[in-house]
């Protein structure tokens, strides 16, 4: 790379991310022309991309603050950095599950209202907690739903503490299914989860498909008094129908790490101010994992961790490069190679892979090529139809 390559970070991210970045980047949080973002939980959605940009990087597990389908339109890959925090929201949810189960929450937040109470507090702390007398976990039946890096291990662990764990996700990954201990009893239709369990903790990402999924609907199905954990996203629970839930007592409490103005005033919901990813390991991982995905993009256009584009790579040797992000439709490769032979150009390596509706190719190129050859290239491949982005990397 010739000019310095400019990142902008949308969020505080992590020194030890941001310190990867070679000397070959500036990283610069004003940029207002930057090759690359790196962001959190940053709304992108309101922001106009600048025409610059060529690739963005969320540290961290969930994209539905960034706008994927326009990246995708104009050829900008997104990357995540899946399971890089779920250990640190795994740990939360833990101490949730148990300190809401043992009225914990409750029981301090009535402690510090004893302040100024002098000497009596002592006797006031033993007549006053018969209040918050809780149940234990051991025994009792957890429902996790979204089985990956977070359901997983939150399943897993549940395990452990001697919990019955009820499963369900139509879509686990394969890695992810013999990550998962063989006591956890999957389920294939979530109506049965809802039915058998004491609590539940969602783990999905937040997409139209998922929107609102504890619904009236899914509560009507629960036993009374079940306790819903919600360590994904805000939307995926109906905040008009937990509070009716939480009224009538079917959901005896929620506990949310996305707290809006609604569920604040709700009965029974204990608010955690985002804090899931908020561990300092969970930061530098998925800083570190963002910034190295990136900067393996920037420099040699393999895709590893993209949530819109495929997952494509061929190791760089140095030869002369060229990618393309292309509509994933027939004769798309054929006709690739045939405009890089008919500017007699010969490959090395290639690979073509596919992701949804569109299509990633890299190929490697023969010898040391002259500018004009490029351009030449370029401009043939930018005429076929269907063709969104090339890049020459050398
Ligand atoms: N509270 C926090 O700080 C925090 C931190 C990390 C992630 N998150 C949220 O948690 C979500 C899960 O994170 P992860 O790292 O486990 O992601 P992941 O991609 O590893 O797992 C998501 C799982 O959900 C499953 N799934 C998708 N749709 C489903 C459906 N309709 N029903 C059941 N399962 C379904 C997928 O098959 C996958 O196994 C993220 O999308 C993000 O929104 C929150
Ligand atoms: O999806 C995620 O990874 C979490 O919600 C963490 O978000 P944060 O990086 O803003 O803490």
């Amino acid at each position: 790379m010739s000019k310095q390559t400019v990142i902008k970070p949308l969020n505080a991210i992590s020194e030890k991310g941001l310190n990867l970045f070679t000397e070959d980047y500036l990283i610069d949080e004003n940029a207002s022309q930057p090759d690359a973002i790196i962001l959190r939980s940053f709304n992108m959605h309101d922001m106009e991309l600048p025409s610059s940009l060529r690739a963005i990087g969320r540290a961290g597990a969930g994209v539905n603050n960034i706008p994927l389908d326009v990246c995708t339109d104009k050829g900008i890959p997104v990357f995540n950095t899946p399971g890089a925090n779920a250990n640190a929201v795994k740990e939360l949810v833990i101490t949730s599950l148990i300190a809401s189960s043992r009225q914990m929450f409750d029981g301090v937040a009535w402690a510090k209202t004893l302040i100024g109470k002098g000497d009596d507090v002592p006797k006031l702390v033993e007549e006053g907690k018969k209040q918050f007398v809780g149940k234990e976990i051991q025994g009792k039946t957890l429902g996790v739903i979204g089985l990956g890096a977070i359901g997983a291990r939150v399943a897993n662990d549940a395990l452990e503490l001697g919990m019955d764990v009820i499963g369900y996700d139509p879509f686990i990954s394969v890695d992810m299914a013999w990550k998962l201990s063989r006591a956890v009893k999957r389920v294939h239709n979530i109506d049965e989860l809802f039915k058998e369990v004491d609590y539940i903790s969602i783990h999905v990402p937040l997409i139209p498909e998922t929107k609102g999924l504890l619904n009236k609907a899914a509560f009507d199905k629960m036993k009374d008094n079940v306790y819903i954990l919600n360590f994904s996203r805000g939307g995926l629970i109906d905040d008009d129908d937990i509070a009716v839930a939480l009224e009538e007592g079917t959901v005896g409490k929620y506990i949310t790490d996305f707290p809006n103005a609604k569920t604040l005033e709700m009965k029974n919901t204990i608010s955690i101010p985002h804090l899931g990813a908020s561990s300092e390991e969970s930061e530098e991982n998925c800083a570190m994992m963002a910034a190295e995905e990136l900067m393996e993009y920037l420099e040699t256009g393999n895709i590893r961790n993209s949530v819109n584009f495929p997952d494509a790579a061929l190791p760089y040797q140095g030869h002369p490069r060229v990618t393309a992000f292309h509509k994933n439709v027939p004769k798309m490769v054929s006709k690739i190679t045939s405009e890089v032979s008919d500017v007699n150009l010969n490959i090395v390596d290639m690979t073509n892979r596919s992701y949804k509706d569109h299509a990633y190719t890299i190929i490697d190129l023969e010898g040391d090529i002259a500018e004009s050859d490029f351009g030449a290239l370029v401009k043939r491949l930018e005429g076929i139809e269907g063709m969104v982005t090339t890049r020459v990397i050398k």
